[in-house]
């Protein structure tokens, strides 16, 4: 099942830049692991906003929802899901 994700980042203006460093490199690697695995199958930046566009490839809505909820950023992420599937015209 393909899903569009939309993650809107608000990390709070007084975390201390250290702790923020931490959590976006244990971000960096649990994503970098879905996206070999093939579960997260893109990821671009939205031009000019702290915020990213995703497609994920997997099995359930609930498969969905426990790799969002596990990213280290979640706390501080406002995250929109779109569920897709093939255009008719697609070819
Ligand atoms: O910077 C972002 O858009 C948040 C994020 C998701 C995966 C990642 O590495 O950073």
């Amino acid at each position: 099942m393909l899903y569009m994700v939309e993650m809107n980042v608000n990390i709070p203006h007084d975390m201390p830049e250290e702790v923020a460093n931490e959590i976006k490199a244990t971000e960096k690697a649990y994503s970098q692991e879905l996206q070999r695995s093939g579960k997260w199958a893109y990821i671009w930046r939205v031009v000019g906003e702290y915020k990213n566009v995703s497609i994920f490839d997997v099995e359930s809505n609930e498969e969905l929802h426990t790799l969002l909820s596990g990213l280290p950023l979640f706390p501080y992420m406002d995250i929109k899901v779109t569920a897709l599937c093939r255009h008719p015209s697609a070819i």
